[in-house]
């Protein structure tokens, strides 16, 4: 992250001050945001940021216990320096958050600097390797050219300069939510390739006396647990490609001082990092103990990829408040379209009138027709949204304030953004294969994995379809059925879908996983390796158990 902001809010000429020097690894950076007592709410972050014209220095403090700087990557022993985000005050007045580079420890022996204490914040339920640290300023003073001012500027008296939009500032957490959806379809391809392979090498259960025990990739349960989730991992990897195109096309414009659309994108990477990675991450669970007793080995792979992973549904932006950050946009997109305003690509379905379309409960519609099952999905998210904006408006019209009735509404609201978040993604993931240059075969079982995807989506929230009768109970139940009737047809091909990601066994990092299957022996082998089997007799033999054993065997 501390990369990415340089290259997004430097200047010119603090690019060539800078970059250099981290594209060569002459300094290591880590991007310090959040405080002990804030992490989404950047507004309310404490560490300052006073300017001194004598000088021209900016002098940063820590002035409480709550803005120590606390979990930033690399902080606590790693980096040399960090983008700090601080309020900047100058002439007397606050002017909010702004980045500064910041030097922590000397390039010479790597101590400290004066004025700065850094350490790591102790151990995380993951991310071990990572020093995960905290930082504490206390008058330390930088140039004033280390605030990066692309965007907004202090002049050598103190004059500020605002910038064109506030929250240009937050412009690469928006980037990294991007890499985030990335990092979902990954993690959740890993986990399927595990899960999916291991279920073809193990064998369990006797189904009927004298015959062999089956694959338990066999077992309709399994795939059932199974399928849908390595969809889900193909169905990520097209919505990926599409945000990050999503991204560039935004960003361009920015650069070119365009910022028309750096709300939709804002929107749109929010719901996109939150739901992605709220599904992977139960996702993981899954895969995890569809393994049985292996799974909760380490060698499985799965405890570390989850402990790794699970922080994604936590920084970057907490998904429910991403959520709300989502919905508080789509809320105001149904206000546009009502005052007749166009809306963008991602969101002009919210102008269309979908409710008549589509009433439930009329027969003959092809319940298995992928274009006809995402119009649904886009009037379950088109409900959902005017839903929780009508009752924003209930709530404004009831003396709330938009912020009182936000909050009030915003268990509906994190419900719309999900529903949005779903019918981007399911559509996205039927449009793209239509795109894909590829053999029948290939479309066919794609086309298959779509399938699942579409149906099964409907069948985990059914409730949603049927309660705005956009689906009648009995075509919830024919969708259900049509899942598990596709779980078969996909088995033929499973090994080979997750061969399809290609990873590598020491990217894998998973006996169960291994691309030979060869796991037994190697669950022995990796056994051997386990400290407590030093030696045949482990030391605390002769502390603890051997007298106690000792001594009751005397009783006897
Ligand atoms: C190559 C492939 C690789 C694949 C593999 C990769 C895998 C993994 C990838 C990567 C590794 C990950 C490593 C990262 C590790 C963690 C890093 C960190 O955690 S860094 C800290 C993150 N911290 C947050 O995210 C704070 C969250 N809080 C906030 O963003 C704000 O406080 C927020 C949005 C919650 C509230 O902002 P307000 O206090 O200014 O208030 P309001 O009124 O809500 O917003 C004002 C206006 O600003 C807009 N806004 C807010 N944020 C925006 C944004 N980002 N862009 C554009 N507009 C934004 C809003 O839409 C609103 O607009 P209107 O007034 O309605 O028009
Ligand atoms: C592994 C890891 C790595 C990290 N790396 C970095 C880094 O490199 N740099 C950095 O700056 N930070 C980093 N962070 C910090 C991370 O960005 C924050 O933890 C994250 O932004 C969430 O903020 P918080 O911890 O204050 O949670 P809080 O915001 O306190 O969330 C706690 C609860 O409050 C709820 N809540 C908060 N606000 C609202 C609201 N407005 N409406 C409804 N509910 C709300 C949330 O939904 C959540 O349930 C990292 C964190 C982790 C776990």
């Amino acid at each position: 992250m501390f990369i990415p902001t340089l290259e997004r809010q430097c200047t010119s000429e603090q690019r060539e001050k800078f970059l250099p020097l981290c594209y060569d690894y002459r300094i290591i950076g880590t991007y310090a945001q959040t405080e002990l007592g804030h992490g989404t709410f950047l507004r309310g972050l404490e560490t300052t940021a006073h300017y001194d014209p004598n000088t021209q220095e900016f002098i940063l403090n820590s002035p409480t216990i709550s803005s120590i700087k606390w979990w930033p990557g690399a902080l606590g022993k790693t980096s040399t320096h960090a983008v700090v985000l601080a309020q900047l005050y100058t002439l007397g007045k606050c002017h909010g958050i702004h980045p500064f580079v910041v030097q922590l420890r000397s390039l010479d022996d790597h101590k400290p600097l004066r004025g700065i204490t850094v350490g790591d914040i102790g151990p995380k339920m993951g991310f071990g390797p990572n020093d995960n640290g905290y930082l504490k300023l206390h008058k330390h003073r930088i140039p004033r050219t280390n605030m990066l001012m692309k965007y907004s500027q202090v002049s050598p008296d103190g004059t500020y300069t605002k910038p064109p939009r506030s929250t240009l500032t937050y412009g690469t957490m928006t980037f990294v939510r991007v890499l985030i959806v990335h990092g979902s379809a990954i993690a959740l391809a890993k986990a399927s390739t595990i899960a999916i392979r291991y279920s073809a090498v193990r064998r369990q259960s006797e189904l009927r006396p004298g015959e062999p025990e089956p694959q338990i990739l066999s077992y309709p349960t399994q795939q059932h647990k199974l399928f849908p989730l390595l969809a889900t991992a193909y169905a990520f990897h097209f919505v990926q490609l599409a945000m990050m195109k999503i991204y560039t096309d935004v960003n361009d414009q920015i650069n070119n001082s365009n910022f028309s659309r750096i709300q939709e994108l804002h929107a749109l990477s929010s719901g996109l990092k939150a739901f992605t990675s709220w599904v992977t991450n139960a996702g993981l669970e899954v895969c995890r103990m569809s393994c049985g007793g292996h799974g909760y080995s380490q060698a499985s792979g799965f405890p570390r990829l989850y402990a790794d992973f699970t922080p994604s549904c936590t920084y970057e932006g907490e998904n429910t408040v991403l959520m709300l950050q989502s919905a508080r946009y789509l809320v105001k997109c149904v206000r546009d379209a009502r005052s007749g305003k166009t809306l963008p690509g991602t969101v002009s379905y919210l102008s269309e009138d979908v409710s008549a379309v589509h009433s439930g409960g009329s027969s003959g519609r092809d319940l298995s027709n992928l274009d006809f099952l995402i119009s649904l999905y886009k009037q379950r998210a088109s409900n959902q949204v005017h839903f929780a904006s009508d009752k924003v408006d209930r709530g404004i019209s009831a003396g709330m304030d938009l912020v009182g009735a936000l909050n009030s509404a915003s268990v509906h609201l994190v419900s719309a953004a999900k529903a949005h978040s779903h019918y981007f993604i399911a559509k996205t993931f039927v449009e793209s294969l239509k795109l894909l240059k590829a053999s029948s075969e290939l479309q066919n079982v794609l086309h298959q994995l779509a399938s699942v995807y579409v149906f099964e989506g409907i069948a985990q929230s059914s409730g949603d379809f049927i309660e705005d009768y956009i689906l009648s109970g009995s075509e919830a139940k024919t969708i259900r059925q049509l899942a598990v009737d596709l779980l078969p047809l996909i088995r033929v091909n499973a090994v080979s879908l997750v061969d399809a990601f290609s990873f590598r066994d020491e990217v894998l990092q998973s006996v169960l996983g291994r691309y030979d299957g060869n796991v037994y022996e190697n669950l022995f082998k990796w056994a051997q390796n386990s400290p407590l089997n030093k030696t045949d007799v482990h030391p605390s033999y002769h502390k603890y158990l051997g007298p106690l054993l000792k001594r009751n065997q005397s009783k006897l």
